[in-house]
């Protein structure tokens, strides 16, 4: 059973115990309210003179009877409510840790909203649910049972009479499922489509002004909006309607045991107690049944947010196992990637970039150059071919094993909501005070942030926001400076910054590099004429790799980028 909930709601392991544990409690406390009917039941009889009845013990009847309500509903509340919550860390802890474990491929930038919204909309709704409705759900179906057993053996034919318009609205809702699931997926699927909506009107909000697209975009915006609504209202309809109408079927347990009790009563079969206590226990069922629907509405409109959980969840991980890398030579041979699994992007190359050499990528615009660094730092898994370094299969070496060797500054510089000081040092957790100011001074850091309000305490903004291009550059420069890994992966990395910050980032990259493995993208062909060795990419291939001079006679793709390189730097506005 706890495996069942496990699998039916994306839940942990221990979310699916205290899943169990609520829906235990939350039976027994259906159970214990129907205590006070028997021991009514028991007090009548012994009023009307049908047996016997002592007021002392009645009276302690109904004070354990108290009792036993006020520790199993307690137990039942906290085992819930409990539960429910820390299950809600859990998942989102664990939905953290699935999604460190993907490669990039598996969630493209586009995607991030997505992945913010599950992370905290889909398990709130799925939070809500366990709380409220999944316990009751399965509690319910249990008492109905065990009730239902009850009164069949108690008497069978006024017990079919309770029971059936109870069956009858279970089966209703349980038919009525696939309807309301359809129904909320579709206004989930919307729901996430205007998210990202929205959030890519926030993103682009300086794109919309500068082109004039507010009035364009702010009317798409309200009939999105609009679209939604009715898809809500369609949807809501879509699910009041089996509530609703299983619902009233189950009013009919009432008059069903009113006419069959009277017959049975009439005919002497029953006493007046029997017909009591059944009456009562139909009005209980109903009760339970609407608690049900509603639970069983709420498990319907969950199920799209489980779907999407258990996605990122059970997504194939990246795999790999612990391996300790001693060398940093990096080889490819046959390697082939595509990022849409149809058209490759890199297409059966063969390199190698020794240790204590500095190797660039050139090549036209989309031929494959930050590609090939995100397949060598194992953002992305190459789909077929070898890649090695130090001689083992890229693929097969566990993630953080690589990572730790591995330093890389790229164009997109992503920074975290915080300090310039906690920014830089995320290039080593354990770095001194000292350390992180010496490799801010090498990336050129330290003149702009002593400016800043806080200096180095200063708060940077979302994705480091309150500072410039160039800034932000930097500070993912003294990041790697900070890390000083063996293996240094630089793409583009003078693209935002100034003529002299650059001159001084270089002195002290070069020092940086010494005895690494280094593959460097960069646009500025003058910056690599001296390195050991230039590949030529064109279209996903290797065209040419050598020194400089030497790809001026053999590469007509270099020897054009050259030409193209000095038109350009010659070029006036
Ligand atoms: N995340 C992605 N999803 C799908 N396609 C992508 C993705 N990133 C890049 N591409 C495509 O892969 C191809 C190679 O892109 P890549 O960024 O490696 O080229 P590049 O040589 O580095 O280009 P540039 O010099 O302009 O930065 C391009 O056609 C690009 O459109």
């Amino acid at each position: 059973m706890k495996e069942y909930l496990r699998k039916t709601y994306a839940l942990t392991e221990r979310g699916a115990d205290g899943l169990w544990r609520a829906t235990v409690y939350g039976f027994l406390k259906n159970i214990t309210y129907m205590l006070p009917m028997f021991l009514l039941m028991y007090a009548t009889n012994g009023l009307l003179g049908f047996g016997d009845f002592n007021g002392a013990y009645g009276a302690l009847g109904f004070a354990l009877i108290g009792v036993v309500m006020f520790l199993v509903i307690n137990k039942e509340y906290h085992t819930t409510f409990n539960e429910t919550y820390k299950e809600s860390a859990n998942l989102r802890m664990e939905i953290a840790e699935g999604i460190r474990q993907l490669p990039l491929s598996s969630f493209n930038k586009k995607d991030l909203t997505d992945v913010s919204q599950t992370m905290m909309k889909d398990v709130e709704a799925i939070e809500h649910a366990l709380s409220h409705s999944v316990p009751t759900y399965y509690a319910y179906l249990a008492t109905v049972a065990v009730i239902g057993i009850m009164l069949l053996i108690g008497q069978p034919l006024l017990g079919l009479a309770v029971l059936a318009p109870i069956v009858l609205s279970i089966f209703l809702a349980h038919l009525s499922q696939k309807m309301q699931k359809r129904a909320t997926k579709k206004y989930y699927l919307r729901q996430r489509k205007s998210s990202k909506a929205f959030q890519e009107l926030i993103d682009l909000h300086e794109e919309i002004q500068s082109y004039h697209l507010s009035e364009t975009k702010k009317s798409e915006a309200t009939r999105l909006v609009r679209r939604n609504e009715a898809v809500h209202i369609h949807t809501e309809l879509g699910q009041a309607l089996p509530v609703t109408f299983s619902g009233a079927i189950s009013f009919l347990s009432l008059g069903f045991a009113m006419v069959a009790g009277t017959r049975l009563l009439q005919s002497g079969t029953i006493n007046v107690l029997y017909f009591a206590g059944y009456v009562f226990a139909a009005a209980r069922l109903i009760d339970a049944t609407t608690a049900f629907t509603m639970a069983h509405a709420e498990i319907a409109y969950i199920s799209s947010s489980v779907d999407k959980i258990k996605s990122l969840v059970d997504a194939p991980e990246q795999t790999g196992s612990p391996t300790a890398l001693t060398g940093f030579d990096i080889a490819g041979e046959d390697v082939c990637f595509a990022y849409d699994k149809k058209k490759n992007v890199i297409d059966g190359i063969a390199f190698e970039a020794k240790q204590n050499t500095v190797t660039a990528l050139v090549g036209p615009s989309g031929c494959g150059k930050s590609t090939l660094l995100r397949l060598v730092s194992r953002l992305y898994d190459y789909d077929a071919g070898h890649m090695t370094v130090d001689g083992k299969e890229l693929s097969s070496i566990q993630t953080e094993d690589l990572f730790k060797h591995v330093s890389m500054v790229f164009q997109d510089v992503l920074l975290f909501n915080g300090s310039v000081f906690d920014n830089i040092r995320i290039g080593k957790y354990d770095a001194t005070e000292e350390e992180v100011y010496e490799a801010a001074k090498r990336a050129g850091c330290d003149d702009f942030v002593k400016q800043l309000p806080q200096g180095y305490d200063t708060i940077i903004g979302e994705n480091g926001s309150r500072l410039s291009g160039g800034q932000r550059q930097r500070i993912s420069i003294a990041r790697a400076f900070l890390k000083d890994a063996e293996i240094i992966l630089l793409d583009e990395i003078a693209a935002s910054l100034d003529v002299e910050n650059e001159k001084y980032i270089q002195e002290s990259l070069n020092r940086l590099i010494k005895n690494k493995t280094v593959m460097i993208i960069s646009h500025r062909m003058k910056s690599i004429e001296g390195v050991d060795q230039i590949i030529v990419m064109n279209g996903g291939k290797i065209e040419a790799c050598g020194r400089h001079e030497a790809l001026l006679d053999e590469s007509p793709t270099y020897r054009t980028m050259i030409e193209s390189f000095e038109r350009s730097d010659a070029y006036v506005y």
